[in-house]
């Protein structure tokens, strides 16, 4: 029986639900969650956790953030789709204000970080065809996305297993290392596809100069530098986009995640002579760029520059950073690195941090574990000074008590 109206039901009885009716392919909590206020989350037993992974990324302005709400609200009650055969106003809107915020490209609208470095591949792709151009370079141990081109161009095997082959024309070389770069392209290859910072990878921040060594290399070869800020842009460092610490400019930008303040959205950003070869027809999305998503994102823009939150997350991250630095001196041999900018964290441990994650987890802290012995925390720029201090101290307790 179908229920327009929720039953409230416990978590044990979702969990029953799922366990007969939804394809078995996530490891989840065995949690219920249903309902977020900045920070906090509750579970459907009214027990309250302090989020500092909230939404995996997609809610950097954290749940339920008033603005988006209220646009979303509104829109909802005047027209929720128009489809891309006809003009609207949220979405033209939403597309100056990214572009006037970026480096001046044309947007693509569609749902989610896969969709956005598909349309990113195929325009490099339609961009070079031409010219014999087809390949595209990405980074051992980068993560694209889980569609079919998105997941070819990350390069770890693991997540490749079971669906070869895999699409031709993907070449892969070591992030972070230039040379092994520049010898990858070369007249044939269409674009370097990388992430300013490997998110899913572990929190990698690659050495300074980086960036502008990719951007040489493409320039040099003809090659186009596609930056995927799925993870890293709309103001996670502390910057909109992270290509913007580094002066460095992308030819083509993908972003999605908290792009809309946790509503589905994905963009693909492209200078006006790369879009271009985009011909009507040539790609496509039913529901990139509805109204509902857009309004979502132009609130999400007006929060983050209304209450200031670039600043503001520069400054949680130096809290985030403080705080780890005075556990390292603490557990040197438990903590091996502490990677930040802005409020994307990553605590580099000697151990596997999945025990961590559960241990937290029974002490009501949402954080999440990448890459087997990276703590990742993407905790939202609405975050309180309290809340960090609460938080970073079960996250000390548990790493005070774990067994190496
Ligand atoms: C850098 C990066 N690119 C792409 C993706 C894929 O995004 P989505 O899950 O929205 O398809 C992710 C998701 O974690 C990501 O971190």
């Amino acid at each position: 029986m179908a229920h327009a109206q929720l039953a409230h039901q416990s978590s044990r009885e979702t969990i029953a639900q799922f366990d007969r009716y939804v394809v078995p392919n996530y490891r989840r909590y065995p949690v219920a969650l249903v309902r977020g206020e900045n920070s906090w989350v509750w579970d459907a037993e009214g027990h309250r956790y302090l989020d500092f992974f909230p939404g995996w990324g997609c809610n950097l302005i954290g749940h339920c953030p008033p603005k988006v709400v209220e646009a979303v609200r509104e829109q909802i009650g005047q027209l929720i789709h128009v489809p891309n055969t006809w003009y609207m106003e949220s979405q033209g809107a939403f597309a100056q204000a990214l572009s006037e915020r970026s480096f001046g490209g044309q947007c693509f609208f569609c749902n989610s970080g896969a969709e956005a470095n598909e349309a990113a591949i195929k325009l490099a792709r339609a961009y070079g065809h031409s010219k014999g151009r087809y390949k595209i370079v990405t980074m051992e141990g980068g993560f694209h996305g889980r569609t079919f081109a998105a997941l070819t161009a990350t390069a770890q095997p693991k997540y490749h297993e079971g669906f070869e082959p895999m699409v031709p024309g993907f070449v892969y070389t070591k992030y972070d290392d230039l040379e092994a770069t520049a010898q990858a392209v070369d007249d044939q290859t269409a674009a370097v596809m990388v992430e300013p910072i490997q998110g899913e990878g572990g929190v990698k921040i690659p050495s300074p100069g980086y960036l502008a060594g990719l951007r040489r290399i493409c320039d040099d070869r003809g090659a186009l530098l596609i930056l995927d800020e799925v993870q890293t842009g709309m103001g996670r460092t502390g910057e909109w986009f992270a290509y913007q610490h580094s002066g460095v400019v992308p030819d083509v930008l993908t972003c999605a995640k908290a792009l809309a303040g946790g509503v589905a959205a994905g963009v693909m950003i492209a200078r006006p002579e790369v879009a271009e070869v985009f011909k009507p027809g040539m790609h496509a999305s039913t529901f990139g760029g509805n109204p509902i998503a857009c309004r979502a994102g132009l609130a999400t823009i007006e929060t983050i520059e209304d209450d200031g939150l670039l600043e503001r997350g520069k400054a949680i991250g130096a809290r985030f950073r403080s705080q780890f630095e005075a556990l390292r001196q603490e557990l040197p041999e438990k903590i091996r690195d502490i990677r930040v900018l802005g409020v994307m964290i990553g605590l580099d441990l000697t151990f596997d941090a999945s025990d961590v994650v559960a241990q937290c987890l029974s002490r009501r802290l949402l954080i999440n574990a990448t890459h087997g012995h990276v703590v990742r925390l993407l905790p939202a720029l609405t975050i309180s000074d309290d809340q960090i201090d609460q938080g970073c101290a079960i996250l000390a307790d548990v790493l005070r008590e774990a067994v190496i």
